[in-house]
């Protein structure tokens, strides 16, 4: 198939999803029922499109802060229930897992409230605002049996494994140096957005930032041990009382053992080109290697589109672009989304299966441990923790 056909089928597909049987008129145990907090921009993608294809999921419930939104938001999205309020949606006993895309700084109140109340939660990224939070998060799901997943969905896709796959083959020897790069044009997010606000745990690092760390440690199968430089610009707040406090980009740089170096930057406003032209997002991963290096275009949202550049030192390039599993026994589809590999991987977890990959707690901690640390080195401070104190004490010294 040339690959414009393969980009319009699988576009097709990843809006048009082929729906799975009911498990129910199958005769098979009920599907896990999810309930959304919130009705968030992503939830559609990250969750609503996936459960479609998803034989053993049911978007079931989602909650607003106002009830006519979600209303409105279960009326678009063939959601049956509708709550009022997070509270509610989390007492439902009908709902057996919680998505929480909510701002950064609500992720810990609403995921300790959840597990509190026996839900499975799929988290969206970053985890926390801090790490003691997370640590926290972690440990109630543990002692309650539950399963916590912070949304790294680009780590489950195949191309993602692909290029990491690569790397430990030692086809190119040892990693060197790993750049990652995330920026969209500044009309992208406007002033107001989650994103730039420091109260609801807002800043480059925490947004894109947060994927370009993930994906350095991932690649170098290793974390940092020490930043070498960092610089960001602040964004120009409508808040007097977050100026100076956000980064609308920053731009970090790492030693990892081994003599590994990396360089990470995040832009979530970057500039236009002669003041009027808007810059095509990058999304870009760069692995230099001893005998040569990888560049991933595209490596956070391979499932719509990606390259695998590889350049041996002393061999010919090649080009891979790769959105299933080669093993004939892993689950996917061309037109999964990374979201849909996700879910399949949640979903696994969740019936005591075992997931093609998965995102450990140690993982998500060292990550949040690393944001912590940029934003410190960058005289930004870490964002603010959350006001609330859940009743075990975890966050209590
Ligand atoms: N995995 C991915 O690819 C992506 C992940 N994300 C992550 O998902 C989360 C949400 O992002 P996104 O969907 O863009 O965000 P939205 O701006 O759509 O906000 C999400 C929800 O937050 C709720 N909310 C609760 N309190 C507040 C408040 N004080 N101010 C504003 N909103 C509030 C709103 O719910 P209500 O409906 O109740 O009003 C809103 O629907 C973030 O953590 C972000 O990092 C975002 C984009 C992509
Ligand atoms: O998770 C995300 O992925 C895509 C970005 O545009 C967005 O800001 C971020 O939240």
């Amino acid at each position: 198939m040339s690959s414009a056909v393969g980009f319009v089928s699988r576009v097709y597909k990843i809006y048009n999803p082929p729906k799975a049987v009911s498990a129910t008129q199958g005769g098979s145990a009920r599907p896990l029922r999810f309930g959304i907090l919130g009705a968030a921009q992503i939830a559609p993608a990250a969750l609503i499109r996936p459960a479609v294809s998803h034989l053993e999921v049911e978007v079931y419930a989602v909650a607003a802060r106002d009830r006519n939104k979600a209303q409105a938001f279960a009326r678009k999205h063939g959601i049956p229930k509708v709550h009022g309020s997070y509270e509610e949606l989390i007492a439902d006993p009908d709902v057996d897992a919680i998505y929480n895309p909510l701002p950064n700084m609500l992720h810990f109140e609403w995921t300790m409230k959840a597990l509190e109340a026996g839900k499975h939660v799929l988290l969206e990224k970053p985890a926390a605002d801090t790490v003691e939070e997370t640590k926290a998060m972690f440990e109630l799901a543990e002692k309650k049996g539950l399963v916590l997943l912070e949304a790294f969905h680009y780590r489950f896709h195949p191309a993602t494994q692909r290029v990491k796959a690569i790397l430990d083959g030692g086809e190119l020897g040892k990693v060197k140096h790993i750049k990652t790069v995330m920026t969209v044009p500044r009309a992208m997010f406007s002033a107001a957005d989650i994103r730039f606000d420091y109260g609801l745990g807002g800043g480059a690092m925490m947004d894109m930032g947060c994927y370009t760390m993930n994906a350095i440690r991932y690649f170098s199968s290793s974390n940092p041990i020490s930043i070498l430089d960092v610089s960001h610009r602040a964004f120009q707040s409508l808040k007097a009382s977050d100026t100076g406090k956000v980064d609308e980009e920053i731009t970090a740089s790492f030693s990892l053992p081994n003599d590994v170096t990396a360089k990470l930057t995040s832009d979530l406003r970057s500039p236009n080109v002669l003041g009027i032209i808007p810059r095509l997002p990058e999304l870009d991963a760069t692995i230099e290697c001893e005998g040569g290096k990888i560049e991933v275009y595209n490596f956070v949202l391979p499932s719509l589109y990606h390259t695998i550049t590889v350049t041996p030192r002393n061999g010919r390039v090649r080009r891979e672009k790769v959105y299933t599993f080669k093993e004939g026994s892993l689950k996917g589809e061309p037109w999964w989304e990374t979201y849909r590999y996700q879910l399949e991987a949640f979903v696994d977890k969740v019936k005591g299966r075992v997931p093609q990959a998965w995102i450990t707690k140690e993982d998500t901690l060292a990550n949040m441990e690393w944001i912590e640390k940029v934003y410190t080195e960058a005289g930004l401070g870490v964002r603010p923790k959350s006001a609330y104190v859940h009743r075990s004490s975890y966050l209590v010294a």
